[in-house]
């Protein structure tokens, strides 16, 4: 039998308490990782936890948009299972709807605070702890094909995102001399919470909008997708990949849509 792709990490996974997050916490655990899931919905992250097992996963409040909670986070991480290997900083949220006529401002505020000044929280004090125990760890980001392309999400989503593909190249060219990689997955449309609540739609209502305008056919994009890449780029499979947005789109972001042959 092969050796289990995460046998002996450990890792901490933000948004971990649904969705992408959940799967990559389920999907890690079964490939032998020890797990810190981190989230701001707790009741909901204990069950994912005790649906697992709580002997190599355990759940801990971290609201990302608070340093000190990102710092205490990663202490804990060290105390609990005595290293870091894998961060996989996915917590985000869709933020305010609108046009850039309107914009809601405070709203644009909250959501660059969770999805770009929060993951630069999380890796701050990850690539800390990695560095100062000599760890050639591996950290991910979630971004979205909002991170390369206008007018596939809200503006305030769209810009944190492309924010977040320039915080990932800049941790990137700075902790390559570590030996820690750096690298974010970017998504297509997956009807998880944030994109079902966000437009008050039930799950197979969203799955067959995106799959209307999909480029590829005949699947339907699910959270374990995301997963499996970010099973991928924690695990050493991708030793060399560093600084690369990883599209989980079907193709979705390098065709022209308008154009039939
Ligand atoms: N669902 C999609 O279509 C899609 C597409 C592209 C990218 N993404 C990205 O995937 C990531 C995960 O989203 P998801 O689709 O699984 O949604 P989700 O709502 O199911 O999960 C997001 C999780 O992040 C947590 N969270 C939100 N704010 C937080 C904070 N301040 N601190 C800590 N945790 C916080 C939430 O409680 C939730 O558990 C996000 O970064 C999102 O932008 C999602």
């Amino acid at each position: 039998m092969s050796k289990p792709r995460l046998e002996g990490k450990v890792a901490l996974i933000t948004g971990s308490a649904s969705g992408i997050g959940e799967e990559a916490v389920r999907l890690f655990a079964e490939n032998g990782a020890f797990i810190v899931a981190a989230d701001v919905q707790d009741e909901l992250g204990h069950q994912v936890v005790a649906s697992i097992g709580t002997d190599k996963v355990c759940y801990h409040h971290c609201d990302v948009r608070d340093e000190k909670q990102v710092e205490e986070t990663v202490s804990y991480t060290l105390e609990k299972y005595g290293r870091l290997d894998v961060l996989f900083s996915n917590a985000g949220i869709i933020g305010p709807l609108g046009g850039i006529l309107d914009f809601d401002i405070s709203g644009f505020d909250n959501t660059m605070a969770t999805n770009v000044r929060g993951v630069a929280a999380t890796i701050k004090y990850a690539a800390r702890a990695m560095v100062d125990r000599n760890i050639r760890g591996s950290i991910i980001c979630t971004t979205s094909v909002a991170s390369s392309l206008g007018g596939t999400g809200p503006h305030a989503y769209t810009i944190s995102k492309h924010a977040l593909v320039g915080l990932v190249r800049a941790a990137c060219s700075e902790l390559g001399a570590y030996g820690i990689r750096v690298n974010s997955i970017s998504p297509f449309g997956v009807a998880t919470p944030l994109a079902c609540t966000a437009y008050h739609l039930k799950p197979d209502v969203v799955e067959a909008n995106i799959c209307s305008i999909a480029n590829l056919k005949g699947i339907v994009l699910k959270a374990g997708h995301i997963a499996e890449a970010a099973l991928f780029l924690a695990s050493d499979e991708s030793a060399y990949i560093s600084g690369h947005n990883l599209a989980v789109d079907g193709g979705f972001t390098v065709v022209n849509h308008s154009y039939s042959s």
